[in-house]
């Protein structure tokens, strides 16, 4: 590892996608709790598959050099304690990319680390299959930007690199408002979604219909609180356009609740249920949603 390196820290399905283009235009450490097979698969969108060998590394043997940069891509709920376990072994301070759905993590982290601190947001699809494989499932487009737009030249230089990796990226300079619409429809389909175990299309359906527009009123009444700019369409439009487009999805909450996984519930629903209670809103769907989903114990591993 040099000052050219970056460092992936939470090899799984993102970590992995990241680390099978970025290898292609600079050095890259995929890093995690434990040590996976070099050798790794990446199936492309259109099914072609090509494996490449990456440097991969356990958190707790990362040598003592300071990357350019430190990607943190693990689920939300993993990211504090992934971002200590790295920061305990390197010495310098790193821009720290952080690629978590939801707005928990990202206000937090900014406030901690020492330097540069880039939000990513992305719409870009991938899942693992097994220790040594990874499915890119479909195209998107991240959205890279830092909280106190200080940082616009890092965030400019890494919208090319990822460019050049050939994953699609553009800085902007309102990363907070993205990541809040981005939680906004993540708030209006997921936890509805993995309450009821069904497909992201048939949220158009009754009795589904009414009760995600229920939280859609919610959401928006809560963001409008907050001097979260709405999207141009205006919320429904954008969650019923999301539903449209992911019709045939089962939603990432869903998959891991089906398979006893924690859920990313506080970086998602956490920051809007916060924003209720300062501001005296009444958000009865979203509170009854998180009570539920917080009773959807993990599996014992
Ligand atoms: N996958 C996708 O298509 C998209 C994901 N996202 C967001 O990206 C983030 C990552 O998602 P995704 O890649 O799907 O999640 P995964 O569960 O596939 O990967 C998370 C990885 O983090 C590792 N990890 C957990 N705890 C630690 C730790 N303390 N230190 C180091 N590594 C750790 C896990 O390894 P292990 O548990 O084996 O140790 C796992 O490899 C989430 O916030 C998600 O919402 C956003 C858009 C699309
Ligand atoms: C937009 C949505 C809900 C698509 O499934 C998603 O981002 C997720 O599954 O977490």
């Amino acid at each position: 590892m040099n000052d050219q390196t970056h460092l992936i820290v939470g090899p799984g399905a993102l970590g992995r996608l990241l680390a099978m283009h970025l290898a292609d235009v600079v050095p890259v450490v995929l890093a995690g709790r434990r040590a996976l097979p070099a050798e790794q698969i990446l199936t492309t969108p259109e099914g072609a598959q090509r494996s490449r060998r990456l440097a991969v590394a356990e958190l707790e043997n990362l040598p003592a050099a300071t990357p350019v940069c430190l990607h943190l891509t693990t689920k939300a709920y993993a990211a504090e304690a992934a971002y200590a376990a790295a920061m305990a072994r390197l010495p310098g301070a790193p821009t720290l990319v952080l690629w978590q759905n939801g707005y928990q993590i990202q206000p937090e982290l900014e406030r901690r680390h020492p330097g540069p601190v880039v939000c990513a947001s992305t719409t870009e699809g991938a899942w693992v299959n097994g220790d040594d494989a990874v499915t890119h499932a479909g195209r998107g487009i991240t959205y890279l930007g830092d909280l106190a737009n200080r940082h616009a030249s890092a965030c400019r230089e890494l919208a090319d690199l990822l460019g050049q990796a050939g994953l699609a990226a553009e800085a902007v300079e309102d990363i907070e408002t993205r990541l809040w619409h981005k939680l906004a429809v993540n708030a209006a389909i997921n936890p509805l979604v993995a309450r009821f175990r069904i497909r992201n299309g048939q949220l158009r359906d009754r009795p589904f219909r009414p009760m995600v527009e229920r939280i859609i009123a919610e959401v928006a009444s809560i963001l409008a609180s907050e001097h979260v700019p709405p999207p141009t369409a205006g919320w429904h439009a954008l969650v019923w356009q999301v539903i449209a487009a992911t019709a045939k999805n089962r939603a990432s909450m869903l998959q891991d609740v089906m398979a006893g996984r924690p859920t990313e519930r506080e970086a998602i629903l956490g920051p809007l249920l916060a924003a209720a209670q300062r501001h005296g809103i009444a958000a009865p769907c979203l509170s009854e949603l998180d009570a539920s989903l917080a009773q959807a114990r993990p599996l014992q591993r």
